[in-house]
């Protein structure tokens, strides 16, 4: 027994397998044999739903043995027996078998939970051209609806209008087809997805010819992303006919477009792929993209029945999580793909300031530099925007502003960058007028006393930005803003005269932990020139800190907000899909409980590959929340503008993230004590 938080059925998943076990031509009492024993071992590994190959109870290349009493008696009985069978198992078996029905034959998936049939859908589309002939022995089950059928001296629902609806399991709808089926432009598995099905099954039996299994592959990826539904896919292998034909045993499990697990294709060993399925998140897409809905209203003209089940899956076991949870949803592990992220990020950023220039017709940028990843990055979006706009360099007129905790590094950094870069370059001493307006205010620190608090921090970012917005106004220029979503999501930036305010901010919808992947992605970059790599790699390695409270140690942004990692998966999870805390911890959890699991980006150092265990991700989620819901939000909703860049959003609130100033963390924070 363990406590339901790290049941992977306590926060929307499913497990899901796909089996294609080695079959014998035409012995349905052999391959019923084989069937169940990979029935049983996907129950022992906790799938709830377990798919077959097209006709695998009879074999599918066998033609017109297919019209054999002999044969289509030993299917019946061969379902007999894995009803029998499956009164042990948990899951639900999807097995193809050609069924009898009022004198004409159907090419079935006969779908079967804990000794009863819950459903049998006929194929649809049946293939006859080329190498197929299934019109020569089959009807087709277009038109049937509300039918029942028996088999082996029970009656169950028959029809293409049949989904399973889980009585137990928030959003779990099950549709099958068969192979062809989804070979053709509205798959009935569409509309089945549109009135609510969200487990698209398919059993096929698609010979392999070259080149076809990345169509197949192409064909799963699309439809499961239209559909916003999972697709899992079985086609025939080992023991398939090859009078004619070869068989390459294809299975696959895709989500929402990506590809969850993929079998061994022409394996001599059966195979039995799973995957986590998370239904979950494919409610909440359909629940932000009405278009969905939209669209099952257009379409509504099939009526489906639905055949309710009780999956009792179970919650007091800990199964793990056959899914790898990304550790940076905003950083893609692979090289390939971030280099691509990287140029994408880098070049809308650099379109949004050229724009901007052009239609204010301004010419000149100001941007206070300090040294940091965010002003870095800035600096080098808008060299970039400058350089294509065919302006001088000297027109970006950076300013390095000292103040009472800046450190030796982080100013001759934010130099060694201006000159490098060759852009316009001065340092003004802020010191002063902080003084003077801590003077003003009667803050005791302007006497000399060490009190560093909130006052005395904004008043060097406020002397800070109202001097850039006066040097704008001097030079005909804008203020270029820096801070980057993970600080506008926590709030941690000053408002209004601080860093909160700019006329354009390009790193709005830039995560933290995506900065440092970019400037390193630019570091290598020749366009910036040999000189300024070296400067950005030392950029790279300082600690990240406001830099507003001088002593010895330096501040670390990190230790008050939580670690950015940390922070940037929460806020992923919660405004991407609006995940619970408690679900987003469970993620967490499998994302970075373990160093040494999963993959890491090659860029993030060895020793900076750490991990979190669940007290520490629970603590943060709980700063998250208190700060993004509760505390921060009349920041963004006073948002300067900037463009949209990743996925997981921008938190504008003209854009992807509309929401109250006053509102409660309440619900949120209850929710947390869900986390053991
Ligand atoms: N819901 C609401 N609607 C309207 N106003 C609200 C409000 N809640 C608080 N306020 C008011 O807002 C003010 C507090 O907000 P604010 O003035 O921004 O100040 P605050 O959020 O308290 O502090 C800013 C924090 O950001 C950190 N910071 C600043 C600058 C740069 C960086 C960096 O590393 O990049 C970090 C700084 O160290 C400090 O801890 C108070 O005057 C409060 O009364
Ligand atoms: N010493 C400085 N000189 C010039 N500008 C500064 C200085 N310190 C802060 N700024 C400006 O204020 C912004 C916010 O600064 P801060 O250092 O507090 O946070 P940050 O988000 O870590 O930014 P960065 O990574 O650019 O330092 C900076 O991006 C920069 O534009
Ligand atoms: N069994 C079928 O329906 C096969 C037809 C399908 N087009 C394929 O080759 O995969």
């Amino acid at each position: 027994m363990t406590h339901p938080f790290f049941s992977l059925h306590s926060h929307g998943f499913v497990r899901v397998a796909v089996g294609g076990p080695r079959t014998r031509v035409a012995d349905p009492a052999f391959n019923v044999a084989r069937t169940i024993e990979m029935a049983r071992e996907a129950d022992a590994r906790g799938a709830s739903i377990v798919l077959f190959p097209e006709l695998g109870i009879s074999s599918y290349a066998i033609d017109d043995l297919l019209h054999q009493d002999a044969l289509l008696a030993a299917v019946e009985a061969a379902l007999g027996e894995l009803l029998e069978a499956s009164r042990a198992l948990h899951p639900i078996l999807a097995v193809g078998a050609p069924l009898r029905w009022r004198s004409r034959l159907y090419n079935c998936a006969v779908l079967a939970r804990r000794g009863e049939i819950l459903a049998v859908t006929p194929k649809v589309y049946l293939p006859n051209y080329r190498e197929f002939y299934e019109k020569r022995h089959f009807a087709s089950g277009a038109s049937i609806a509300g039918e029942e059928i028996d088999i082996a001296g029970r009656l169950a629902p028959f029809g293409s209008d049949v989904l399973l609806e889980a009585r137990d399991f928030a959003g779990l709808v099950i549709h099958a087809e068969i192979c062809e089926d989804v070979w053709v432009p509205i798959p009935p598995s569409t509309r089945a997805a549109l009135a609510g099905a969200t487990v698209l099954l398919n059993l096929s039996a698609s010979d392999a010819i070259v080149g076809k299994s990345d169509y197949r592959a192409s064909l799963c990826a699309g439809h499961s992303a239209r559909c916003l539904s999972a697709y899992l896919y079985s086609a025939a292998g080992q023991g398939e006919s090859t009078t004619d034909l070869s068989w390459d045993g294809e299975a696959m499990i895709y989500e929402n477009g990506a590809r969850l697990a993929s079998a061994e294709r022409f394996a001599e060993t059966p195979q039995l792929i799973f995957a986590d399925l998370d239904i979950g998140r494919l409610e909440a897409e359909r629940m932000r993209q009405g278009s969905f809905g939209d669209c099952a209203d257009v379409e509504a003209a099939t009526r489906f029945r639905r055949v309710l089940f009780d999956l009792e899956a179970p919650r007091d076991k800990n199964l793990g999580l056959l899914r790898e949870v990304a550790r940076f949803p905003f950083v893609p592990d692979d090289e390939a793909r971030l280099a691509e992220l990287c140029f994408e990020a880098f070049n809308i950023q650099s379109h949004g300031l050229r724009q901007r220039l052009q239609a204010a017709k301004i010419d000149r940028i100001v941007i206070g530099v300090s040294g940091g990843l965010d002003s870095t990055h800035a600096l080098l979006v808008a060299v970039a925007a400058f350089d294509a706009l065919g302006l001088p360099r000297t027109n970006i007129l950076a300013y390095t502003l000292p103040a009472f905790a800046t450190t030796d590094r982080t100013k001759a950094n934010a130099w060694r960058l201006m000159r490098a870069l060759g852009v316009s370059a001065e340092e003004i001493d802020v010191g002063p007028a902080c003084r003077q307006m801590l003077d003003d205010i009667g803050h005791p620190a302007a006497r000399g006393e060490a009190l560093y608090d909130v006052t005395y921090e904004n008043v060097q970012a406020g002397a800070r930005t109202s001097l850039l917005f006066r040097l704008a106004n001097r030079h005909d220029a804008i203020v270029l803003g820096t801070g980057d979503l993970s600080e506008i999501a926590l709030g941690w930036c000053t408002y209004g005269v601080g860093d909160q305010m700019s006329h354009y901010n390009v790193n709005a919808s830039v995560p933290k932990t995506l900065i440092q992947h970019l400037i390193r992605w630019c570091a290598r970059d020749a366009h910036f020139g040999a000189a300024t790599a070296p400067v950005l790699r030392d950029i790279l390695d300082t600690e990240i800190s406001p830099e507003l409270v001088p002593g010895e140690t330096t501040q670390r942004t990190e230790d008050v907000v939580g670690p950015y990692a940390l922070q940037d998966f929460n806020l992923f999870y919660t405004t991407r899909y609006g995940f619970t805390p408690s679900k987003t911890a469970f993620l967490a959890f499998h994302a970075w409980s373990d160093a040494a699991a999963g993959h890491w980006p090659s860029d993030i150092p060895q020793d900076k590959r750490r991990a979190y265990d669940l007290d520490a991700i629970k603590h943060w989620l709980g700063v998250f929340a208190r700060r993004f819901f509760a505390t921060s939000q009349f920041k963004r909703s006073a948002l300067p503008n900037g463009p949209k860049v990743s996925s997981g959003g921008s938190l504008s609130p003209r854009g992807d993230w509309r929401a109250p100033s006053d509102a409660s963390a309440n619900a949120w924070l209850a929710d947390l004590e869900e986390i053991p």
